[in-house]
């Protein structure tokens, strides 16, 4: 049997006397896509948090591919195969799309013994970025200055940062967020198609649901910090705590529906 990409076991952050995550066990399989999803104040971003080493839990452990990497620090973690978007805080609005990309890929590149010349490397890391340009279908901008681009493609050459790194757990945070809806429908397409076709494994978190039934093969429900229900998006949508609690039917709303 494969083993998971990510293991959660009873993790746990409190800050002073709030708990804002509670004790979440999870297991990922690799290639799988699992949104979390949850209230404002669910625990969301303190997760992606532990995740990523930007936050120490205060209890349980965070396992990446058998090893243990809690409370290591960020850029152990991002070494380690792990990559999350930002909500646009990883663009630099300066510098052309094309070598916002190269920029990620040089830190890579950087470290590789087999590009020991400085053209070759040079040639590599621009054959590259293009690729994953074109991979995010927004090659055609290669050339513009990031700021100038429309919101959404910012948003898809986001993404294309976080994979130029190679990641093979990829944490996007609401990546729809703010789209238009022709952007979402078009971002949503495109992450289904590099779940389907690369060799990544990724959580989203994301309000929409559109967007969240879209893509997920499993979805984690928080509530308050806890585990409300975790499970597949038919079972999230028939299960009448979530539906209650998250996706906002009450019970008198039942009774007359
Ligand atoms: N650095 C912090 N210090 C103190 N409390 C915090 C801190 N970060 C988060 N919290 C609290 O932890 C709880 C969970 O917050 P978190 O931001 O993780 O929720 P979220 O699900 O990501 O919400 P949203 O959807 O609004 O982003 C909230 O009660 C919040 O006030």
């Amino acid at each position: 049997m494969t083993d998971p990409i990510l293991k959660i076991s009873n993790l746990t952050k409190r800050f002073g006397g709030n708990t804002a995550v509670s004790a979440i066990n999870l297991e990922v399989m690799p290639r799988e896509t699992i949104a979390i999803i949850g209230p404002n104040g669910a625990g969301k971003t303190t997760f992606y948090n532990m995740v990523s080493g930007r936050m120490t839990p205060s209890n349980g452990s965070v396992e990446l591919e058998g090893k243990d990497i809690t409370g290591l620090p960020p850029h152990k973690i991002s070494r380690m195969g792990v990559s999350r978007s930002f909500q646009l805080n990883n663009i630099f609005p300066e510098m052309t799309v094309q070598e916002n990309v190269e920029v990620a890929l040089t830190a890579l590149h950087g470290h590789s013994r087999r590009l020991f010349n400085f053209a070759s490397r040079n040639r590599a890391v621009q054959e590259e970025a293009r690729q994953l340009l074109d991979k995010l279908h927004i090659l055609d901008l290669a050339s513009r200055r990031a700021e100038v681009i429309s919101y959404g493609d910012k948003r898809l050459l986001e993404i294309a940062v976080v994979l130029a790194t190679r990641p093979h757990l990829v944490l996007l945070d609401e990546p729809t967020a703010g789209m238009t809806p022709d952007e979402t429908r078009r971002t949503t397409a495109l992450i289904r198609q590099l779940a389907e076709t690369g060799d990544y494994t990724f959580l989203i978190t994301e309000h929409d649901m559109d967007v969240v039934f879209g893509l997920a093969d499993r979805i984690l429900v928080m509530h308050r910090g806890e585990n409300l229900f975790f499970g597949t998006p038919e079972e999230v949508k028939n299960h009448p705590e979530v539906r209650r609690a998250y996706l906002g039917e009450d019970e008198e709303e039942e009774a007359s529906a």
